[in-house]
């Protein structure tokens, strides 16, 4: 009784189904649930009780790409562990899945072990790891077995950022290999990296540097090229291959095209590529730099590929990127030379309420809003039914989400530790009011009851996807 908690009255909604339910919590765990009112639910009793009236009782998002701490461009992500966490929370996401980095000339271990200690006794809500592959050779490729049964079963490797994180053909089809053998899942930033090299240096002797032509450079051509080369070199291996935060029509089109063949081919879209576009790069005063991430943003004819796309399954998932530098200091790097903006934009607090927008805006239905944020990113990457969903045994991971009400996004308000909003002064119709992680109350009425360290590591099966 006394780790019992009763939701109320509210409108469940899951990938699957919509139901006026009630929600008994026990012992962190989804314990029943059962119609409103009826006997059944009349009988439960709890230590607590919350009335989700008019309200959504949807599951905790899971947001499946995030950069906390993230070193990059000689900084590192404005976010630690615990300032992106508690915004996460805010935002009405319960999970997330960083990036582990391995750096080049390292071993897997050591990059992991140190995620593994940034994120120890930080987190707000629960947390998995990828792995960035930097440096794919003997060594590493035996290592991605290893990291498969510790609960690690993902792996980026990057077609861009030459002399960074980038792996060549031979690397990546030798991680393919790997993982068709070792069942993890192979996530590709696609951008044709050496080709945006040679055009960004041609940019910079042409003067060009403001931060718009970051998106010039990354061109749409260079995603949608690396994106069918991935889809090929994974079909050479074997491999299914998730590719991440696909920006441009002609990209989605290249996934379709695999789709259509049956090929197991997944990929990820974020809130930027939906919401923002190249006007906002174009913004005056280096005002740009706030939106500098890659992919790049698109012109805004592109949006409604990404929108189609996520309502025929040619993409699975919504992810933010999370990945926030600040303006002041940090942005700033890249004054007279874009090639130095440090690269991401924060996101993480934002994602459930932007794509609840699209549910009121029409672009998708409520059940493909949990499916794209919760549910599907759970399967995709082996967390699935614990999280992602609500039913007996999931851990109550659960928002209480006002529909009508209204706010405004913006710096003054949000919770990331970064000093802009990427959406600032956008109205949106809808907003996390209560939050549970594991039945403990962790936003309470717009409250923050959280706290660092709640949040467990949480160790992931492989994909969970593979037949859709
Ligand atoms: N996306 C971005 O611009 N920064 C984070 C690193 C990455 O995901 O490529
Ligand atoms: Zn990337
Ligand atoms: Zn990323």
């Amino acid at each position: 009784m006394s780790n019992r908690t009763l939701i109320r009255g509210g409108l469940v909604v899951t990938a699957a189904d919509e139901m006026h339910a009630d929600v008994l919590v026990e012992d962190g765990r989804i314990a029943a649930l059962a119609a409103h009112n009826s006997p059944v639910s009349q009988g439960w009793t709890a230590a607590r009780a919350i009335d989700a009236t008019n309200r959504y009782v949807i599951p905790g998002g899971v947001d499946a790409h995030t950069h906390m701490e993230l070193p990059f461009g000689g900084t590192f992500a404005s976010d630690s562990f615990e300032t992106g966490t508690r915004a996460a929370a805010w935002g009405g996401t319960t999970t997330i899945v960083d990036f582990a980095v391995q750096t080049v000339g390292r071993a897997l271990r050591e990059g992991l072990d140190a995620w593994y200690a940034k994120a120890d006794g930080n987190c707000a809500i629960d947390y998995g790891f990828h792995m960035i592959l930097s440096d794919v050779n003997e060594q590493s490729l035996k290592e991605m077995d290893l990291l498969v049964e510790e609960g690690i079963t993902s792996f980026k490797l990057f077609m861009a950022y030459p002399g960074v994180f980038y792996s060549d053909d031979g690397q990546i089809l030798r991680a393919m290999q790997r993982s068709a053998v070792n069942g993890g899942l192979i996530m590709m930033h696609a951008e044709n990296g050496i080709a945006i090299d040679v055009l960004v240096e041609q940019a910079l002797a042409r003067g060009e540097t403001d931060p718009r032509y970051h998106g010039e450079v990354r061109k749409v051509l260079l995603e949608a090229e690396a994106t069918h080369r991935a889809i090929q070199l994974a079909r050479v291996a074997g491999a299914p291959l998730y590719v991440v935060h696909v920006s441009a029509e002609e990209a989605v089109a290249e996934l379709a095209v695999a789709r259509d063949k049956g090929l197991p081919v997944f990929g990820e879209t974020c809130p930027q590529y939906l919401f923002l576009s190249t006007d906002n790069l174009a913004e005056p005063d280096f005002e740009g730099a706030k939106y500098v991430c890659s992919t790049p943003l698109r012109p805004r004819e592109h949006q409604a590929a990404l929108w189609r796309g996520l309502r025929t399954n040619d993409l699975q998932v919504v992810s933010t990127d999370h990945c926030p530098f600040c303006f002041t200091g940090q942005k700033e790097l890249g004054r007279g030379d874009f090639s130095k903006i440090p690269n991401g934009l924060p996101g993480v607090e934002n994602r459930m309420d932007l794509l609840h927008q699209a549910v009121v805006d029409g672009h998708i239905t409520r059940r493909r809003w949990i499916e794209i944020a919760c549910a599907t990113p759970a399967r995709m990457f082996g967390l699935y039914p614990k999280k992602g969903t609500i039913a007996p045994g999931a851990d109550a991971d659960i928002v209480i989400y006002d529909p009508h009400a209204e706010q405004t996004l913006s710096v003054e308000t949000h919770h990331m530790n970064v000093d802009y909003s990427a959406y600032e002064g956008r109205r949106v119709t809808g907003r996390v009011e209560t939050v549970l992680s594991r039945g403990e109350v962790v936003i309470d009425q717009r409250t923050f009851t959280g706290r660092a360290g709640h949040g467990v590591y949480t160790p992931r099966s492989t994909c969970q996807y593979l037949d859709h």
